[in-house]
């Protein structure tokens, strides 16, 4: 080995330690190199302690002997490897300020690792600032010069606010120097118009070379020993394609050793981003530079563990901005970290990751402005980790803009060399290929590529068969545009059954179509195609089923009526406790009335939703309400919950339901009215992974329509359904003894929330006869609402009154006639009720008003309470009865919530 004291005409601080001993701390050598200079009567401002800053002395110092003794020593000085190394690298965020740098100086010198060599960016934005002169200068905009001097002030601001004394002014001599260099090949650029690809290098290395500079002046005031590199002088890289360069790692090594030997400092601070070429030409390990320097030095040293410090806490499951639940990952395998890089999550480049994998060394990303988060490791899988299948998926990643490429034809299948053709006619191009799919019968293969490339990648399939479409043996080259991708990662997916399932479970539900699939055999991603406007959706899914294992259901009320209001408050008390102990969030994000209408992205505070209503408002459009549900939030499932009693909204279920939205409803608008109408809502119902509930329009939250399917499914056959199904009417027979006249009793059913908006529907046995048609259309039988015959208990002079004020004040005039058939019956030992009947042998319904005998069941009931008795194959002797409560505001909007749970569980909400 060659001696460096005589190789180097001037004495570093290796030379120093050397001559003091090889074990010398960095502090008893800079104080030996500062006697040095003492004796020398050379200036302070001239102490250097290595790479391109000019050293100190201009002669060499040594005698022979020391020459000779350098070369025994040189062994101990070389480079030593392993675990006492700690690498670090600093993003330009970190460095953005001097404050910032004077934070990382800290961060450095806390870190207690017998070694640490750290890297820099340039301070953010100074490399886009350095890029920009380049073009500028090549362009012949002589701005150029006037963004020259911004980054001289930046750096010379910086530098004056963080060091002081001889370090500042040894920064700020240098700065000068380096700014008139970078002016004079500024306008050698300029003149030229054209800067080679070393020339723009050389200029844009400048901001890693001044900002490690500063850090290192600013950890050596704090008296650590602490070299300055430049690793133009160290790392040797080559190019390996457009934008790319691979390591040199066999001369990178010599070479980190010969710099070692001359300053082997305890804390080493060294330029990201920048190398040279095996012909000492200055380079760039191109963008996110700095990560890929990091790691190789890292490798290079055999480091313990290489820290990449952040502005965020570390690797998150999806990218934040699209999924407010993502999480940070305490751990990632190698191969991990790399499909997420693959698949655009900012985490690190892949090839980043190469050098450490090599030799099993922990990359931390770690948050700068947060030192208390813990940050993420990537390394080997670890062995210990949760094996539950959930865990299977380590994160989602996205990738958009895309679009597929479909090549399909019958002449493919056994035809040896068709993909070959396909994808050579594909590189011609250039393009590239972010996944590909072959159907297994051969006859089609799709492929992804940027849809800024696939114009010219179709032209170019389209040339390379030309015959074989003419002859019929490819049927088409068809290109499907605005496509993205949804990747799921995860190494542990491997040989776990149900991944998949799970995926495509979650988008199922959340309505997406995907256009085309691949997993390789190593199962480490999951990739699906589907359309770009879907992709933050499914996103979405994929994630709260894998990660949150939370049911999100993002809600829309229309109609905050007595049913509406009181569902909105039954949801605020309960929401908290749903979310705490069954995983269900519930979001009402939108509220609308027939006049105004209230929105949110995030959910509405169910605490003041009415002064919300009142102040925040806009006016009601059905249209935007639901366009605010379909896209304006960040959750997967999207529920209306209409509880008007309007026909009209009753009318766009199907609609709602085909966009991929859960309807729930008390309103029986929609099951009473046109039997096409319904047969089709629930035709499509059964078709779709989108749900259709409406307990609440039969007994209100009594379970008849479950109870009624229940039966059904299992295979019993209904033959009768009868019963009370009234709670106003039940309310009114069960009260109207006498006491009160029939009127009184009416209106305190509308006072109690019994009847419908009006209270002529009950009274009309209209109310009741929807009812009817409901379970006899859900028992099979296709009725329309005119074929049940119903008997009306409002008088013939009321039926024309044109509110429903105007019949409540009217209605006591007949009394009379109420009281004299109450009368009557209980002459007869007989009360009033009034029954519907579903009669489903004969495929018939009925509506009427009867008499029964004291002891009948119906004769039993009290307040507002529904009976229903099922008679079935199973049930023929003794009916299935369910009795409770028909109607009034808190069992109706009860009702309606165990509705909404009921779409939480079938969308995989735990029971
Ligand atoms: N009250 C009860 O005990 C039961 C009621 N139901 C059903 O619940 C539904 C609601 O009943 P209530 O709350 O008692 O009625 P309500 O009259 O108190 O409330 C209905 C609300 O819907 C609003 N509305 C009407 N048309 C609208 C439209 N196009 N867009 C937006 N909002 C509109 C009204 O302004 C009102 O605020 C009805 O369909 C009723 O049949 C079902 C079972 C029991
Ligand atoms: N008005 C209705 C309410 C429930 O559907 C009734 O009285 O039963
Ligand atoms: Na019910």
């Amino acid at each position: 080995m060659r001696s460096l004291a005589v190789a180097s005409p001037v004495p570093t601080a290796a030379a120093h330690r050397r001559r003091l001993r090889p074990s010398a701390s960095g502090r008893e050598v800079i104080s030996q190199c500062l006697k040095c200079e003492i004796n020398q009567d050379r200036p302070l401002g001239a102490l250097r302690l290595g790479g391109n800053l000019p050293r100190h002395g201009s002669k060499n110092l040594l005698t022979p002997a020391a020459a000779v003794s350098v070369e025994q020593v040189e062994v101990s000085t070389y480079l030593p490897k392993g675990d006492m190394w700690s690498v670090h690298k600093f993003g330009g965020t970190c460095m953005g300020t001097p404050q910032r740098i004077q934070n990382v100086a800290d961060v450095v010198l806390g870190d207690s690792s017998e070694r640490k060599l750290i890297i820099v960016s340039a301070m953010s934005k100074v490399t886009d600032m350095m890029y920009s002169l380049v073009h500028k200068a090549q362009s012949r905009d002589d701005s150029y010069t006037e963004e020259l001097d911004k980054v001289f002030e930046k750096h010379m601001a910086a530098a004056k606010d963080l060091l002081d004394g001889e370090n500042l002014a040894r920064f700020l001599s240098q700065l000068h120097s380096d700014i008139s260099n970078l002016r004079a090949m500024l306008r050698a650029i300029y003149i030229a118009g054209h800067a080679t690809e070393s020339f723009s290098e050389f200029v844009v290395g400048h901001g890693e070379l001044w900002s490690s500079q500063m850090l290192s002046y600013a950890v050596q005031k704090s008296g650590a020993s602490c070299s300055w590199m430049d690793t133009r002088e160290v790392l040797v890289v080559k190019p390996s394609g457009p934008d790319m360069v691979d390591p040199d790692y066999v001369e990178s090594e010599k070479r980190l050793q010969k710099w070692f030997s001359r300053q082997p400092a305890e804390i080493i601070v060294a330029t990201g981003f920048i190398a040279s070429t095996a012909e000492n030409i200055p380079t760039t390990l191109k963008r996110d530079g700095s990560d890929f320097s990091a790691a190789i030095i890292g490798s290079l040293v055999r480091a313990r563990q290489v820290t990449i410090w952040t502005d965020v806490d570390g690797v998150f499951s999806a990218d934040p901005r699209k999924v407010s639940e993502a999480v940070i990952l305490s751990t990632l395998s190698y191969q991990e970290a790399w499909e997420m890089s693959y698949f655009g999550a900012n985490v690190l480049h892949p090839r980043t990751i190469i050098p450490v994998m090599k030799d099993n060394i922990p990359i931390v990303i770690r948050n700068m402005f947060n030192l208390s988060a813990p940050g993420t490791v990537i390394c080997k899988q670890p062995a210990n980790e949760d094996a539950d299948l959930d865990a299977c998926v380590k994160s989602f990643a996205t990738i958009d803009k895309l679009a597929l490429v479909n090549v399909e034809g019958t002449g493919m299948a056994g035809v040896p060399g068709t993909s070959s053709a396909i994808f050579s006619a594909v590189k011609e191009v250039g393009a590239n290929v972010i996944m590909i799919s072959q159907a297994s019968s051969e006859h089609s293969i799709c492929f992804a590529v940027p849809e800024k490339e696939v114009a010219a990648v179709s032209a170019a399939l389209h040339v390379r068969f030309r015959e074989a479409l003419a002859a019929g043996r490819l049927s088409k080259v068809e290109v499907i545009h605005g496509c993205s991708i949804l990747a799921a990662v995860g190494l542990r997916m491997a040989s776990t059954p149900g991944v998949s399932a799970i995926l495509f479970d979650a988008l199922a539900k959340a309505n997406i179509n995907v256009r085309a699939i691949a997993q390789g055999c190593s199962e480490y991603n999951i990739t699906v195609v589907l359309k770009q406007e879907d992709c933050v959706r499914a996103l979405r899914a994929a994630h709260s089923r894998f990660f949150l294992s939370k049911t999100t259901l993002a809600i829309g009320v229309i109609g905050p009526g007595l049913i509406g209001a009181t569902l909105l408050n039954q949801l605020r008390d309960q929401v908290a406790i749903l979310k705490e102990n069954m995983n269900i969030d519930v979001r009402v994000i939108g509220i609308t009335g027939a006049s105004t209408m209230l929105l949110s992205d995030t959910g509405v505070d169910l605490t003041r939703w009415k002064e919300e209503m009142q102040k925040e408002a806009k006016p009601a459009d059905l249209a935007n309400f639901v366009r605010h549900l379909s896209e304006d939030h960040v959750f997967p499932n999207k529920v209306l919950v209409d509880c008007t009693a309007d026909t009209n909204v009753a009318s766009h279920y199907y609609d709602w339901l085909k966009k991929g939205i859960h309807v729930i409803t008390p309103n029986k608008k929609a099951n009473s009215g046109p039997l096409d109408r319904y047969l089709k809502l629930r035709t499509l119902q059964r078709a779709s992974y989108t749900h259709y509930f409406y307990e609440a329009t039969v007994g209100a939250g009594l379970p008849i329509i479950s109870t009624l399917r229940g039966l059904l499914e299992t295979g019993d056959k209904i033959l009768r359904v009868e019963g009370i199904f009234s709670g106003t009417l039940s309310y009114i027979f069960n009260n109207f003894e006498g006491t009160r006249s029939f009127s009184d009793v009416v209106a305190e059913a509308k006072e109690a929330g019994y009847t419908e908006p009006d209270p002529r529907d009950d009274l009309s046995g209209t109310d009741v006869a929807r009812k009817v048609i409901i379970l006899a259309r859900e028992s099979g039988l296709r009725l329309e609402l005119s074929d049940i015959p119903v008997e009306s208990l409002v008088p013939e002079a009321l039926k024309s009154c044109s509110s429903p004020n105007e019949f409540m004040q009217k209605l006591p005039s007949f009394d009379q006639d109420w009281a004299r058939q109450r009368h009557e019956a209980e002459a007869a030992g007989e009360v009033l009720r009034y029954v519907g009947v579903v009669d489903v042998l004969n495929g018939k319904g009925r509506v009427e008003l009867q008499r029964y005998n004291r002891d009948h069941p119906f004769a039993q009931l009290s307040g507002s309470d529904n009976i229903i008795a099922f008679t079935t194959s199973r049930y023929k002797e003794q009916p299935l009865i369910v009795r409770g409560p028909g109607a009034g505001a808190e069992v109706t909007a009860g009702g309606v919530f165990c509705d909404i749970l009921r779409l939480a569980s079938y969308l995989g909400a735990p029971s």
